[in-house]
């Protein structure tokens, strides 16, 4: 496949048709978790979509409706009552549920700068509670909706396996989200709920502002993958529907790469530019 081929969104079908799934984690057009809503919708589910506060609101609604729903529900992870509301409503609007998406991450810039050894114990805490914790804690009340079994992903990086510049804590948060993906699979399989994470590649979101020298990282990824490329909220959201759909039914605990190969390779490309010449041209 190329850059050019059809993205997940034009490649419409019923890969998905009757399933209802909620998606967590849209801030604005360029989240991860619009490019899954957007592939999924366009293989026939039904949505729910969540905002973290009153300033998110006005940003996805507009797309809610965009994507013919409007189920749409505050959540903050750190507030256990909101996410109790949260499933109250869902259960009460659908009954049951068939997929989630978590694609929720925080962690105070300033710690994503320096070294990791000075990471406070309060920033440590509070990256662990809103992008670790709130996946066990949603899929536990996810559980009980899952009646008809069902499917939990969940969004990590590669900063989780190796040491990426700048991720600091928030590498330590998706080691343990990953771990977390393995024992929530062993705790659900039982039931058909499958849980797995799609390791992304750098995508320039709203939460990557927060980490120093995107650019540079976007462009290193970009010349050293094996397909010279970075990875897109489509190719992303493409991925999301194989995870979140019948496709993959006998898949569970898994951490799947959608990052251009970049995770296989061992040094930089042959071919790539000098870092020194990269760094100035970023
Ligand atoms: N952008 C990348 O390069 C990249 C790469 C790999 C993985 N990821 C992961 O993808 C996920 C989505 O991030 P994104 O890059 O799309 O950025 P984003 O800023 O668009 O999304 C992050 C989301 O987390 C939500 N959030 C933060 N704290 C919350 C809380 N307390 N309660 C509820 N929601 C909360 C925000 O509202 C936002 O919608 C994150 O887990 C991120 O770590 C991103």
């Amino acid at each position: 496949m190329t850059e050019t081929a059809p993205g997940a969104e034009q490649l419409a079908g019923t890969l998905m048709a009757g399933k209802r799934g909620l998606i967590m984690g849209v801030a604005n057009n360029r989240s991860i978790a619009w490019g899954i809503a957007k592939a999924v919708v366009a293989q026939g589910a039904e949505v729910a979509l969540t905002y973290q506060g009153d300033a998110l609101k006005k940003r996805v609604q507009p797309l809610a409706a965009e994507l013919g729903t409007n189920v749409v529900l505050p959540c903050d992870v750190t507030d256990k009552a909101s996410v109790d509301a949260l499933f109250a409503e869902l259960e009460r609007t659908w009954g049951r549920l068939d997929f989630l998406v978590h694609a929720i991450a925080f962690s105070d810039k300033n710690e994503l700068d320096g070294r990791y050894v000075d990471t406070s114990e309060e920033n440590f805490t509070q990256t662990m509670l809103v992008s670790c914790y709130s996946l066990t804690a949603l899929a536990r009340r996810a559980e009980k909706l899952m009646t008809d079994g069902g499917s939990i992903i969940t969004l990590t990086y590669y900063g989780a396996e190796k040491v990426m510049p700048h991720y600091n804590v928030m590498g330590v948060a998706k080691a343990a989200l990953e771990a977390s993906v393995r024992y929530l699979a062993a705790d659900l399989g039982k039931n058909n709920i499958r849980v797995n994470a799609i390791s992304a590649g750098p995508i320039k979101t709203l939460a990557a502002s927060g980490i120093a020298d995107f650019r540079y990282i976007l462009r290193w990824n970009e010349y050293n993958s094996p397909l010279r490329r970075t990875v897109t909220l489509d190719d992303v959201g493409g991925s999301g529907v194989y995870l979140l759909s019948d496709l993959s039914k006998g898949v569970t605990g898994e951490v799947h790469h959608v990052d251009a190969g970049y995770h296989v390779q061992g040094m930089k490309n042959e071919d790539a530019p000098d870092i020194s010449v990269v760094k100035s041209d970023a």
